[in-house]
């Protein structure tokens, strides 16, 4: 199980002021099983927390890879029958789920028509978005022409993986060349589902980012451990590796953003509390202090991926280290990625 004694005290002594500031204004929170509290004094709230990197937010939304199968069809297919106001799964009768979750997997069918991506983008572009936040979006490859020639300047557009090399003969693979030639400005990389289903191996992972980067592709390079490896304690170790592996190839971190992707959080509706998900940054914060520079430490945005919506994002945006997010789910919902991407309002707390 996680426990207290995985954040050794020689990694709490590295942190410097600014990284403690953060984690002293954690209030002791509800005791959560695999939370691990750091031991620092409240201290009085700071007037406007600090945030690493450019000080601007960053939030992307990942559309992911859907079919374009009816709603209904589907929610057949997977033995879901619906009641009035929940559903429950063919197989998992004690679980009665509400229809919010219906919605959010009718949503997840329906993505993958270009209809859906109209409204989205349409919903999009009339948002008021804060100024002092990046947004990109990452549709599936065959709606990134149709997102760039129709959304606003304001978001940038991001592919979902890249060819790991020099764009060739490799059937059913798109280069960075191409994406540079659409306009495709970043890459998310690393994904757990990249790494889980399809078995991308950390190095493989980072020879990708270190190719998109010469090619002036940025990266969203993903990090995260599987439910087992946290419940054993192995969190850092394993998120330690995979960074391990980027800075091994990285020579340029001014275009990385690095997303704590915690495997058991994706999808599955169990959010990170701030607090877990604060640790963790901390943490690969520090790791980068110690293993790339204090420049980059300071300086490189690491934002949070995993059941972030639109009523959890507040608070775990005011969190020091959380720079942001990357959101599944709740970015196929304009109004709701809207309100996740303005949650960079909440770092700005009560003196
Ligand atoms: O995988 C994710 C973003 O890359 C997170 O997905 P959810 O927000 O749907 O949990």
């Amino acid at each position: 199980m996680w426990a207290p004694s995985s954040l050794a005290s020689s990694q709490l002594s590295r942190l410097g002021a600014r990284d403690l500031r953060g984690a002293a204004a954690v209030a002791p929170a509800a005791p959560a099983p695999q939370q691990l509290r750091l031991g620092c004094s409240r201290r009085r709230a700071q007037r406007v927390v600090a945030m690493a990197g450019s000080g601007k937010f960053f939030v992307g939304g990942n559309w992911k890879c859907v079919s374009a199968r009816s709603a209904s069809s589907a929610l057949h297919a997977w033995g879901i029958s619906l009641l009035d106001d929940s559903f429950v799964l063919k197989n998992h009768c004690s679980f009665v789920y509400p229809a919010s979750s219906l919605w959010e997997l009718a949503l997840l069918f329906l993505n993958g028509t270009k209809d859906f991506v109209s409204k989205l983008v349409s919903e999009l572009n009339a948002a008021t978005l804060e100024p002092d936040v990046d947004v990109v979006v990452a549709p599936p490859f065959i709606y990134i022409d149709q997102v760039k020639n129709s959304l606003t300047d304001r978001i940038e557009v991001s592919a979902q993986n890249v060819w790991v090399g020099k764009g060739g003969a490799y059937t059913g693979e798109i280069s960075a060349e191409q994406l540079v030639d659409i306009g495709c400005k970043w890459v998310i990389l690393g994904h757990s589902e990249r790494r889980n289903i399809i078995g991308e191996t950390d190095e493989f992972i980072a020879k990708k980012a270190a190719y998109a980067l010469s090619q002036n592709v940025k990266v969203i390079a993903c990090i995260g451990e599987l439910l087992e490896e946290r419940e054993a304690g192995k969190t850092f170790e394993v998120c330690f590796k995979q960074m391990k592996a980027y800075a091994d190839s990285i020579t340029n971190w001014a275009d990385v953003v690095i997303a704590y992707e915690p495997v058991w959080a994706i999808g599955t509706g169990k959010v990170a509390s701030p607090e877990q998900a604060q640790e963790v940054h901390a943490a690969v914060r520090d790791w980068l202090k110690t293993n790339v520079s204090p420049e980059v430490a300071s300086s490189v945005r690491i934002i949070y991926g995993g059941s972030v919506n639109a009523g959890n994002c507040a608070d775990l945006a005011k969190k020091e280290d959380i720079d942001g997010f990357l959101v599944g789910g709740a970015s196929l919902k304009g109004p709701d990625f809207t309100t996740i991407i303005n949650s960079v309002t909440s770092k700005k707390v009560a003196a």
